[in-house]
C-alpha cells in the first residue's frame, strides 16, 4: 500500500443539495428505466446537523476507487459485491453499450445520449465525465441516501470524476488502483478483449494521464492480487481516519 499525504485543503463538502435530488423514474435509457428517487426525506448526509466537537464518522464513509482502464477496478468491485454486501456500490449511468454479460442496473444503468443529457440538466448526477468516447456519471440521490444512513459507499469512477468528488466532498477518501507495471496494464486491457484496438489506444492515452495523477489520491493500492486489494480496501473503509 502506498499512502499519499492525506491532508486536504478546503472546508467540509455539503451533500444537503444531494439529499434533495434524485433520479427520475425513467431516464429514457436504451435498456429500461432507472429506479425512482427514494421517497423518504433524508437529513444532510455530510452530518451538518452534527456537533463540531463530535466529528461525524459518516463523513468518511465515502470511498472513491479510480485508476487506469484495465487495472482491475471492476474485478475488485465485483469481488466486493460478491463477498461484502455490507458495502454499498454505486451503480453508474453510462452511454456506453453493454458488454456481453453486463446487465442494466447491475454493472451500469445503460442510457442513450438524450437520457444522459436529461440527468445532467436536472442535476441528478453527483459527478460525470466523458471517457474514451462515452459518458459516465454517478446518480446523486442513492449515494446521499446511503451516506445519510451511515452505510459505507464505494464509487468506481475515472480521474475526472474523482476530482469532482474531491471538490464537492473533501471528506471522501480517494484510492488509486495502480498496475504492477505498464506492461501488465497493457496486457490486462488487451487481454480483456472487450474493446477494438483504436479504443484500447484511447484508453491507454487516458491511462498515461491517470497514472501521472496518482499523487492527488490519498492512498495507492497496487493490484497484484485481487484478494489482497479487496482486503486493503475494506480495511481502509473500516478506518474512519483522523480529522
Ligand atoms: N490482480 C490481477 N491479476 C491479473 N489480472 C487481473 C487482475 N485484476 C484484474 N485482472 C484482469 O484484468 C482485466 C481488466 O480488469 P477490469 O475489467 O476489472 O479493469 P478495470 O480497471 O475495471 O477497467 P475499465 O476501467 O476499462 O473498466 C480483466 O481481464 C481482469 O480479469
Ligand atoms: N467519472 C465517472 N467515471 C466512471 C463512472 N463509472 C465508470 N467510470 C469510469 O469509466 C471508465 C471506463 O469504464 P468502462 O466500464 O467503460 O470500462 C473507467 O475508468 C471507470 O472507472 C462514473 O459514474 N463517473
Amino acid at each position: 500500500m502506498r499512502t499519499a499525504d492525506g491532508d486536504r485543503a478546503g472546508g467540509r463538502g455539503g451533500l444537503a443539495a444531494a439529499a434533495a435530488s434524485g433520479l427520475p423514474a425513467s431516464a429514457g435509457g436504451r435498456n429500461g428505466s432507472i429506479p425512482p428517487r427514494p421517497d423518504a426525506a433524508h437529513g444532510a448526509p455530510d452530518g451538518e446537523e452534527g456537533s463540531a466537537a463530535r466529528p461525524d464518522l459518516r463523513r468518511r464513509r465515502l470511498t472513491v476507487l479510480s485508476g487506469p482502464s484495465g487495472v482491475g477496478k471492476s474485478t475488485v468491485v465485483a469481488e466486493i459485491r460478491r463477498a461484502h454486501p455490507e458495502v454499498w456500490l454505486s451503480v453508474s449511468v453510462t452511454t456506453r453499450s453493454p458488454r456481453p454479460g453486463e446487465k442494466h442496473g447491475v454493472q451500469y444503468y445503460f442510457v442513450d445520449d438524450a437520457g444522459f443529457d436529461r440527468l445532467v440538466a436536472e442535476g441528478e448526477l453527483l459527478e460525470w465525465a466523458e471517457f474514451a468516447g462515452n459518458r459516465y456519471g454517478t446518480p446523486r440521490a442513492p449515494v446521499a441516501e446511503r451516506l445519510a444512513a451511515g452505510v459505507p459507499v464505494l464509487l468506481e469512477i475515472d480521474l475526472q470524476g474523482a476530482r469532482q468528488v474531491r471538490r464537492a466532498m473533501p471528506e471522501a477518501r480517494l484510492v488509486f488502483l495502480a498496475p504492477p507495471s505498464w506492461e501488465e496494464l497493457v496486457r490486462r486491457l488487451t487481454g480483456r478483449g472487450t474493446e477494438p484496438p483504436e479504443v484500447i489506444e484511447r484508453r491507454l492515452e487516458a491511462a498515461r494521464i491517470e497514472l501521472a495523477a496518482e499523487k492527488e489520491f490519498d492512498v495507492t493500492l497496487v493490484n497484484t492480487s485481487v484478494q489482497d486489494v479487496c482486503q486493503e480496501l475494506l480495511a481502509l473503509m473500516a478506518d474512519p481516519g483522523s480529522d
